[in-house]
């Protein structure tokens, strides 16, 4: 019998895609499928084409040629270092930019849009700093609340740029859970890290070289070597960094 990832729909499908910049090709004719339930990590050395290939997955970079087909329903989580050090926005505002999607932009939130705001705070501990400046959080908890914001959408297809990078055993290994929690309750997961405990414990794992798929593998068969989701922290005790 096929597996219950095998026979849900695909979250997104990318055809032929090839991406290039001014003449040199970020990313080469890569056919590719997410499902449901799924987390797959993209891995490849430095310049390989893994944010291209994201940013063309989410839908906020068109192809040069090749053809995208996904759900509308996306959440995604840029690298913490793409995101302005300017923003005049508090923790909340840049979560509740997750929400949007189901409100439309600068409307008023309805209460189930602010519920998945509130929760996607608590499930990052990010509770206590909801009222803080965005610019005024440390690198790590910036990550923290830029996952929130992706979570707060409760999206379809949840994707992710490196988003354990810099932080300490701890918040990685919440994020890692996170993302097991995401794809258990039927979210496509697409992440791109260099994290051997990410890659390691993916469902699949996509290789790219040179802006091509060199390998597409699922190493683990028989469920993720990934922390279970805890508790969430509420931030009651100190804020915390990182
Ligand atoms: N906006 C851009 N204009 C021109 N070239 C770009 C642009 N963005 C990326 N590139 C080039 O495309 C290639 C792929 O870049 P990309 O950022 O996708 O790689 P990556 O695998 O994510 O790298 P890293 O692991 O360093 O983050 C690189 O050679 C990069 O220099």
């Amino acid at each position: 019998m096929l597996s219950p990832l095998l026979t849900a729909p695909p979250a997104a499908r990318l055809s032929a895609v090839h991406v290039d910049f001014a003449g040199h090709e970020a990313v080469c004719h890569v056919d590719l499928e997410v499902r449901g339930g799924e987390v797959m990590a993209i891995a490849g050395p430095n310049g390989a084409g893994k944010t291209t290939l994201l940013e063309v997955i989410a839908g906020t970079r068109a192809p040069s040629s090749g053809t995208r087909e996904a759900t509308p329903a996306v959440g995604f989580v840029p690298q913490r270092t793409a995101v302005s050090d300017r923003l005049p926005l508090t923790v909340r505002d840049v979560v509740t930019v997750g929400a949007w999607g189901r409100t439309g932009p600068w409307r008023r939130l309805d209460a189930g849009s602010r519920a998945a705001v509130d929760e996607a705070l608590e499930r990052l501990g990010m509770t206590a700093l909801a009222r803080r400046p965005f610019a005024a959080l440390s690198g790590g908890q910036r990550q923290r609340a830029l996952l929130a914001q992706g979570l707060a959408a409760r999206a379809e297809l949840l994707l992710l740029d490196e988003p354990t990078t810099g932080l300490d055993t701890d918040s990685g290994d919440r994020i890692r859970a996170l993302m097991a929690a995401e794809a258990g309750r039927g979210a496509a997961v697409v992440c791109v890290s260099h994290d051997p405990a990410v890659l390691t414990g993916a469902d699949r794992l996509v290789h790219l070289a040179d802006g091509r798929v060199v390998a597409d593998e699922t190493p683990v068969s028989e469920g993720r070597r990934w922390p279970q989701p805890r508790t969430p922290r509420t931030g009651r005790r100190s804020p915390g960094r990182g």
